[in-house]
């Protein structure tokens, strides 16, 4: 078990952020956290790596429980840039990592090369713009090797070709088997990292695999649209009427073939089809406005 995080509940006040929140990621993944403003996405990753307190729950990282200081050998937390210290370099937040961590200069210099922030390694935090800021706060978070990274938005404030080559480390990251937990506005971005999609709402998780099959949706034009939804049903497909004579069905695993041969074998005529790949945002709409994709 990477990270195991159950019945958390945390109010600030009387306000309750999270709500008997569990969830567990059992083996190497990249999983990005989604939630509108204030949703509780900082609070949830703050309280993983044990910088809140929850009220009450249990967390566990490599089964090892998240308020032993040991977890950060194997785990590395990405703030956001108000834990930079404007009047010290980026090599001075680097270095002093790599003393607590026991690391040479060497390491510093080639993970700083690895994110492509050599340049201004030396420069003073103050003159940073947020980009860089950003670069830093990422090599800060890979200078251990951790196996499980907690990024909270590491994509924000990106330029085009720093969002492409950190998006590459991430990805290079996850097939060298680290855990990825990111936390993103960027709902184009998070379609680009990963299907794997924890959307925190009202202070619950709801989890969303949207690998290509399950974002696959298919808006057919039939004559008889009840019956076919009755039929398809059957199949173990996600339908749903959409008013007029169109059905939207969602391809689980079941080819779009054995979809349109159970609608002929049910006398139902195909009028129209149309392939629709859902993303995130979709998703998002439907989980936090409740509209229909
Ligand atoms: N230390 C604190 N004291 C009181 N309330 C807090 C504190 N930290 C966070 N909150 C409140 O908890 C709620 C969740 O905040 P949090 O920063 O976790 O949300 P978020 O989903 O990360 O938001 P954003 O997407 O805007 O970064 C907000 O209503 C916030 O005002």
């Amino acid at each position: 078990m990477i990270l195991d995080v159950q019945n958390v509940h945390k109010s600030y006040g009387k306000e309750k952020i999270l709500k008997n929140l569990s969830f567990a990621i059992e083996e190497p993944k990249m999983v990005a956290l989604v939630g509108p403003n204030g949703s509780g996405k900082t609070t949830l990753l703050n309280i993983i790596t044990d910088l809140v307190n929850a009220d009450s729950g249990v967390i566990k990282i490599m089964n090892l429980s998240n308020k032993k200081p040991e977890i950060f050998k194997e785990t590395s937390y990405m703030q956001d840039n108000s834990v930079l210290y404007d009047y010290l370099t980026g090599y001075d937040h680097l270095q002093f990592i790599g003393d607590i961590q026991g690391l040479s200069k060497q390491q510093i210099f080639l993970a700083a090369e690895r994110i492509g922030m050599e340049g201004y390694l030396f420069k003073k935090v103050s003159k940073y713009s947020l980009g860089m800021k950003q670069h830093l706060l990422l090599t800060m978070a890979i200078l251990n090797d951790p196996k499980l990274l907690i990024l909270d938005e590491p994509l924000n404030g990106l330029d085009p070709s720093s969002a492409i080559r950190i998006r590459n480390i991430l990805w290079e990251l996850y097939n060298e088997g680290k855990t990825i937990l990111l936390s993103s506005h960027n709902l184009s971005e998070v379609d680009r990292l990963t299907s794997h999609i924890l959307f925190l709402k009202e202070g619950h998780l709801i989890a969303e695999d949207l690998s290509l099959n399950q974002r696959t949706l298919y808006e057919i034009t039939v004559n008889d649209p009840r019956a076919a939804e009755k039929y398809l049903e059957n199949h173990n497909v996600g339908v749903k009427h959409m008013g007029n004579n169109q059905i939207a069905v969602f391809m689980h695993g079941d080819t779009l073939q054995n979809v349109l041969q159970s609608l002929l074998d049910n006398k139902i005529k195909v009028l129209d089809l149309n392939k629709k790949v859902t993303g995130s945002e979709d998703r998002y709409q439907m989980v936090f406005e409740q509209k229909d994709v």
